[in-house]
């Protein structure tokens, strides 16, 4: 499908802002910007480990994480507003059969181009830049934080990610269930083939994709 794109080349321009100027000790660590992802190296148009959202989002998500706080919890960001550069990149690499090389982590029991569509999005929302990947961490009265147990890493590619998927113990379902109650409270919609993932609704750009660079 034609994917309307704007000419915005940077953040401000599109009504972003970056997640860290309302929180500024928010837990990030953004995937495609380093090589610990499926692709297996930094992802086209991620110049910085940053995370931007329309601004209501961002407000949104500052909400999230001030109700967490009083429980002890905390959240962390894995991907925010993705360029549409890099969804192409994703594309591209579905596309190289030689490139194996991040299957044991990340899609073991499937082929990587069964990955599109459910999995990887060719027209992806986090390009609207009101999408968000995440987790919940605990944290100590020190603020020593480690991550709650899911059942999978971020973008483990198989049914054992669907945030109700029978493979997954009751116990992770319960923490996947904490991080999907947290977030619906202030507005953000679960997608249920993939328990990080989630969309902040009315989205402020519905059918505008961005690709000014992360930086
Ligand atoms: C690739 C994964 N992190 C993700 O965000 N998947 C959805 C379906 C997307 O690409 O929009
Ligand atoms: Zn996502």
């Amino acid at each position: 499908p034609a994917v309307k794109v704007s000419p915005a080349t940077v953040a401000a321009e599109a009504g972003m802002v970056d997640i860290q100027s309302l929180v500024p000790d928010i837990a990030l660590e953004i995937r495609y910007a380093g090589s610990d992802n499926f692709v297996g190296r930094p992802v086209d148009g991620y110049d910085a480990p940053k995370c931007f959202l329309h601004r209501p989002v961002a407000e949104g998500l500052r909400r999230v994480e001030t109700d967490l706080r009083a429980q002890n919890l905390r959240l962390k960001i894995f991907d925010c507003y993705r360029p549409r550069r890099a969804v192409l990149d994703f594309m591209r690499w579905v596309q190289d059969e030689q490139d194996q090389r991040t299957k044991p982590k990340y899609y073991p029991d499937l082929d990587k181009r069964a990955l599109v569509g459910g999995y990887i999005s060719p027209t992806s929302g986090h390009s609207r830049g009101a999408t968000l990947d995440l987790t919940l961490l605990s944290c100590d009265a020190s603020n020593r934080c480690e991550p709650l147990d899911m059942g999978t890493g971020f973008d483990f590619f198989g049914p054992i990610a669907n945030t109700d998927s029978p493979l997954a113990t009751p116990a992770q379902i319960a923490n996947r269930h904490r991080l999907r109650d947290a977030m619906g409270k202030q507005g953000f919609e679960n997608y249920p083939m993939e328990w990080w993932h989630f969309t902040f609704k009315p989205e402020p750009t519905p059918g505008m994709a961005f690709d000014f660079p992360v930086k």
